[in-house]
């Protein structure tokens, strides 16, 4: 109360939305006022998009804040959060807005509750630039499970661009510390699953040159790991048409490691499958326990904790630099990034472009609890 706002500039460094979930799920979390500028300004359409906006809508609620700026476009706002309530709220974005990032800036908030809290999110749920719901479910949430966290991820319904029109139903735990995370082995390549699908008016007959021209791209660099991509029609279940590929590599030291694609017009279903191999190989090569996207959203959770958690990642991505940058400036974690030297340290990976990001976390307690 009468706490003069935390300024932050959102066109510093990533410059995109992610600058804003992290910032305003702090200030929810800390109870910080907080007053963001230049939202997305270098962006071909600056301001707020319906996902942020309704993201900030939907945390100004759980904490009954007062959010100013608070439209499409909108490239100033302020958030004034009061005390963190649970219970059942609804956000959509009315587009294909993504639901997943909708839960990037919802989850943590909600572990700081007095209560449990049930969200349902509307919007997209397999789109491009975001995580796909299979993501936060088989990678995303094994992972933050580790911090302590406990939520239910339901995928009522799967939506695409443009339309949208999907559905998910989460549930949270809340909980009194985050405890610490240490992967620092990633270990051998165990097996790769994985899952294509297509939705709507599309065959089935996509999905499976997709899971087989991934499959088989897969088995020609990863030798001994057990690969298996299915293809399913996810039409009972779906609104519109859209089609894509979720691959998951398990390793033997625990680690959970993804890539995803979605079908496009003008891209044939191999290409699709080939790409997200790739972009799956590409994040085993670097030795990392977790790719490219983990590494960026596990930073919140990292700087909540009470102690020291240590994750080993590929090179560092801007969005992990920016949300460091977010969550030293609105809590008292503390981040270093070293570079590995040490190669021998995992016999099975080339730790050569590998890192480590250590945190002090700032050890944030839930006191309604
Ligand atoms: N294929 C993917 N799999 C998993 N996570 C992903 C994937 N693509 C992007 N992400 C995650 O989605 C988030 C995207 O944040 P970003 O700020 O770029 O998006 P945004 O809110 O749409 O804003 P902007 O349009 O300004 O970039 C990041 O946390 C990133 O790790």
């Amino acid at each position: 109360p009468n706490m003069e706002p935390v300024e932050l500039d959102g066109s510093v460094m990533e410059g995109g939305g992610q600058i804003l979930r992290v910032c305003a799920a702090l200030s929810c979390i800390t109870g910080t006022p907080i007053r963001v500028r230049n939202i997305r300004a270098g962006r071909s359409t600056p301001g707020l998009r319906p996902q942020h906006l309704c993201g900030l809508q939907l945390l100004s609620q759980m904490t009954s804040g007062l959010l100013q700026g608070s439209e499409v476009g909108s490239t100033h706002i302020t958030l004034e959060p009061r005390a963190v309530g649970g219970g059942a709220y609804t956000a959509d974005t009315h587009t294909a807005g993504s639901v997943c990032l909708l839960l990037q800036a919802s989850l943590p908030v909600s572990l700081f509750s007095n209560q449990r809290t049930d969200l349902v999110l509307k919007g997209g749920t397999e789109t491009e630039l975001a995580p796909h719901s299979d993501y936060t479910l088989k990678v995303f949430k094994p992972i933050v499970e580790k911090f302590g966290v406990q939520f239910d991820f339901d995928v009522v319904k799967r939506g695409f661009y443009p339309k949208g029109g999907g559905v998910v139903s989460v549930s949270v735990q809340p909980i009194r510390q985050l405890q610490p995370v240490v992967m620092e082995t990633r270990g051998g390549v165990a097996r790769i699953t994985g899952t294509a699908f297509v939705a709507g008016v599309l065959p089935i007959k996509l999905a499976k040159a997709m899971s087989a021209a991934a499959a088989r791209a897969l088995r020609a660099h990863v030798a001994g790991a057990h690969v298996d991509v299915a293809a399913t029609n996810e039409s009972q279940s779906a609104f519109g048409n859209g089609s894509g590929i979720l691959l998951v590599a398990e390793t033997t030291g625990g680690c959970l490691l993804a890539s995803s694609a979605l079908g496009k017009r003008g891209v044939s279903p191999e290409q699709v499958g080939v790409a997200a191999a790739e972009a799956l190989l590409g994040n085993l090569r670097h030795g990392g326990c977790v790719d490219d996207f983990l590494q960026d959203q596990l930073v919140i959770f990292m700087a909540l904790a009470s102690g020291r958690s240590r994750i080993r990642t590929g090179p560092p991505t801007l969005h992990t630099r920016t949300a460091i940058h977010v969550a030293e400036a609105l809590t008292k974690a503390k981040f270093t990034i070293t570079k590995c030297e040490d190669a021998s340290a995992d016999a099975n990976a080339s730790a050569s472009d590998s890192y480590l990001i250590e945190c002090d976390g700032a050890g944030v307690e839930n006191t309604d609890l």
